[in-house]
């Protein structure tokens, strides 16, 4: 298994290209199952998650085909063709891999009128049940079985009659399944208390290009008024915010000016915010954004919250970069119940940091100090990266097949602006 090796210290300076949204891609994909037509997505990520997912659409009987193949290629396109479905289940084995796969339940259900998703399974942030998507599903008119771990959707014949769902919890998955599952249904369709991420904007807007009509895009109160087919498209998935966002955490620590070529400061609202506040400088316009640092960190407290609030995928970095800031900050997680297991990682680096249930404080300036750690999950995988720049001599992550899902070429970009980041095959 391959580790990275990062030598802290180096300003990080110059330009780092921000790929598509991975959290994006997960969803816009799916779409694909509910068109006979072809579904051309550009500026899809290269990342463990994506190429998983491609596999999983060919299980159904959809056929993927990738252009920019060539290694220089940034931002693949790939074009999704289901003119036949010949399958409408989704085993366990590509399914454990990947939480996202559940979002294949609602698509499959619209096009086919039934699905056979293996239930996902805890992961190491959380719990995360799937009680929403079914619910949702439900309300729409379909009926729900549990059998050895699989869940199995069926539409009444002629298709689900669609009906209204308010959301109990904020849940961008459940959101995301119901919208691909109404906008296919025979009536008219209401989510409130729908997620409002800009992945599904993105979502809602690819839909929209193929056929769908979907009212308050980009609030939490969708309208969706269902209708008889969607035709094919060519989409550009959007640049991914975290990842931007990791890379400003990233130039912050260093004290670096970094450039975010392609990243749109209108989805990353709550994050530049915090940034602004520890003193980072920010600079936007249409084309990116430049992140510089001049001077001390400031202490800060930060609560994630659904968007537009502060984004639980960003908690992890901006806990790194608080290691440096100039006295106390607080940290409350409220998505996800396990989402601090960065936190004794981080401590064996140096850093002070004591959590009380969903609250981590944050005790700096830490001197930082090289260390051999473990990625637990994909942010807090990336925290680590962000430490280990800032700190004193060699630091090795191992376990980073969890970076590979959501960091395309992490690597490459970081040493493009400077990092000494290398991979290597553990021993
Ligand atoms: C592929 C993808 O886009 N992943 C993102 C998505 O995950 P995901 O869609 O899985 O996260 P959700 O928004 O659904 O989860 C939010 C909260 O709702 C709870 N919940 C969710 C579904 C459900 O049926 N019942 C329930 O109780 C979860 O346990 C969690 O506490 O949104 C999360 C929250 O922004 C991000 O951290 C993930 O990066
Ligand atoms: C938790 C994340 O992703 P996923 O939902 O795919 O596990 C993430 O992107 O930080």
């Amino acid at each position: 298994m391959d580790k990275l090796i990062i030598k802290g210290g180096n300003r990080l300076s110059g330009t780092i290209p921000i790929s598509g949204a991975k959290n994006a891609a997960l969803t816009l994909i799916p779409c694909a199952i509910m068109t006979e037509e072809p579904l051309t997505l550009r500026n899809l990520p290269r990342l463990a998650d994506i190429d998983g997912f491609q596999h999983l659409l060919t299980q159904f009987g959809v056929s993927v085909s990738i252009q920019g193949k060539r290694p220089e290629d940034f931002g693949r396109v790939v074009t999704f063709e289901a003119s036949r479905l010949t399958s409408t289940v989704a085993p366990y084995d590509l399914v454990r891999k990947m939480r996202a796969s559940i979002l294949v339940l609602g698509p499959l259900l619209a096009r086919a009128g039934e699905a056979t998703v293996s239930l996902p399974g805890g992961c190491a942030i959380g719990n995360r049940p799937i009680d929403l998507h079914l619910k949702a599903l439900e309300a729409f008119g379909a009926t729900i079985e549990m059998a050895q771990g699989y869940v199995k959707a069926i539409a009444p014949d002629g298709g689900l009659p669609g009906g209204d769902f308010d959301f109990p919890v904020v849940s961008v998955g459940a959101t995301e399944n119901a919208v691909m599952a109404a906008v296919l249904a025979n009536g008219t369709s209401r989510l409130t208390g729908a997620a409002r991420e800009p992945e599904i904007v993105d979502l809602c807007n690819l839909l929209v290009a193929m056929g769908a009509e979907i009212e308050g895009i980009g609030t939490s109160d969708l309208t969706i008024h269902g209708v008889d087919r969607l035709n094919g498209a060519t989409y550009k998935v959007m640049p991914d915010r975290i990842e931007a966002g990791s890379y400003a955490c990233a130039a912050a620590i260093t004290g670096g000016e970094v450039r975010l070529e392609g990243a749109r400061a209108a989805d990353m609202v709550s994050s530049l915010a915090a940034l602004r506040n520890i003193g980072v400088e920010i600079e936007e316009d249409p084309k990116g954004i430049t992140i510089k640092t001049n001077g001390a960190l400031k202490p800060v407290d930060l609560t994630t919250a659904p968007f537009p609030g502060l984004a639980t995928d960003m908690q992890a970095q901006l806990m790194s970069l608080l290691c440096k800031a100039e006295g106390t900050s607080v940290l409350k997680e409220t998505i996800f119940e396990n989402r601090f297991m960065h936190v004794p990682e981080l401590t064996r680096m140096g850093a002070d940091i004591a959590t009380e249930g969903r609250t981590a404080i944050v005790k700096g300036p830490a001197e930082l100090t090289g260390a051999e750690v473990m990625a637990t999950d994909l942010r807090a995988s990336m925290s680590l990266i962000i430490a280990a720049l800032a700190a004193e001599g060699e630091t090795q992550v191992r376990r980073i097949y969890h970076l590979d899902r959501g960091y395309e070429r992490l690597e490459e970009k970081l040493q493009l602006v400077g990092a000494d980041i290398e991979r290597v095959g553990d021993d």
